[in-house]
């Protein structure tokens, strides 16, 4: 058998970086979609607040989600950094989603 070419190792690296930017891609939706149906739970939390006159911030149990998911983290080979960045990035935005369910006057 001939040794690999330059050009046919390329060809190769194309081939396998094409299958698994796929597969990226694949999660990335799966991601988003999930993100999304967070939001959506978010939205109906908003209709409980407004009904029962309770704050959209609640930090105990923000402070709570976020420890879990660097507990996570710190399990799967991320770091707790990474984790709690990113939960803050997800409870601003449910709360924002949550502020603006109200104001419309629920979902
Ligand atoms: C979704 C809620 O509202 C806010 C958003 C949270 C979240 O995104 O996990 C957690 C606590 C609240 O600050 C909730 O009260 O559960």
């Amino acid at each position: 058998m001939n040794p690999p070419t330059p050009q046919s190792a390329e060809a190769a690296a194309d081939v396998a970086l094409n299958d698994l930017r796929a597969a990226l891609d694949t999660v990335d939706r799966q991601l988003l979609d999930a993100v999304s149906s967070r939001l959506d739970i978010a939205r109906r939390i908003a209709d409980v607040k407004a009904r029962s006159a309770l704050s959209v911030s609640q930090p105990g149990r923000a402070a709570r989600v976020t420890e879990r998911a660097e507990r996570y983290a710190l399990g799967h080979g991320m770091s707790a950094e990474f984790a709690r960045a990113l939960y803050t990035l997800l409870i601003a935005e449910a709360s924002r989603v949550e502020r603006e369910a109200i104001a419309r006057g629920g979902t």
